[in-house]
């Protein structure tokens, strides 16, 4: 494969993740106001944690595992601002 080609790929790839960060974000934002109306606060700790376990358990290659834990608690900071 050339370099043109995997350039290809990972604008394909790209694209994809900007998808679903915005289909979670839109959901972030709905349990933002589910909280609000119900006076929870946004940081649920516990919850965050479970994320990360689950998303732990479900990386293949155990050597991405402290980059994908990174991002997904950037994602998780993130949608803290939106909600
Ligand atoms: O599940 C929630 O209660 C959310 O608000 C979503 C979410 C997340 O991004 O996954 C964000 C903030 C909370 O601290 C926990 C999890």
């Amino acid at each position: 494969m050339t370099l043109d080609q995997k350039r290809q790929q990972i604008d394909q790839i790209d694209q994809q993740i900007v998808e679903l960060l915005e289909q979670r974000f839109q959901i972030g934002k709905s349990i933002g106001e589910y909280k609000k109306i119900h006076h929870l606060p946004i940081l649920n700790t516990n919850r965050e944690y479970q994320v990360l376990e689950r998303i732990n358990k479900i990386v293949r290659n155990k050597r991405n595992s402290k980059q994908i834990q990174r991002i997904f608690r950037t994602i998780m900071n993130q949608t803290k601002t939106i909600e």
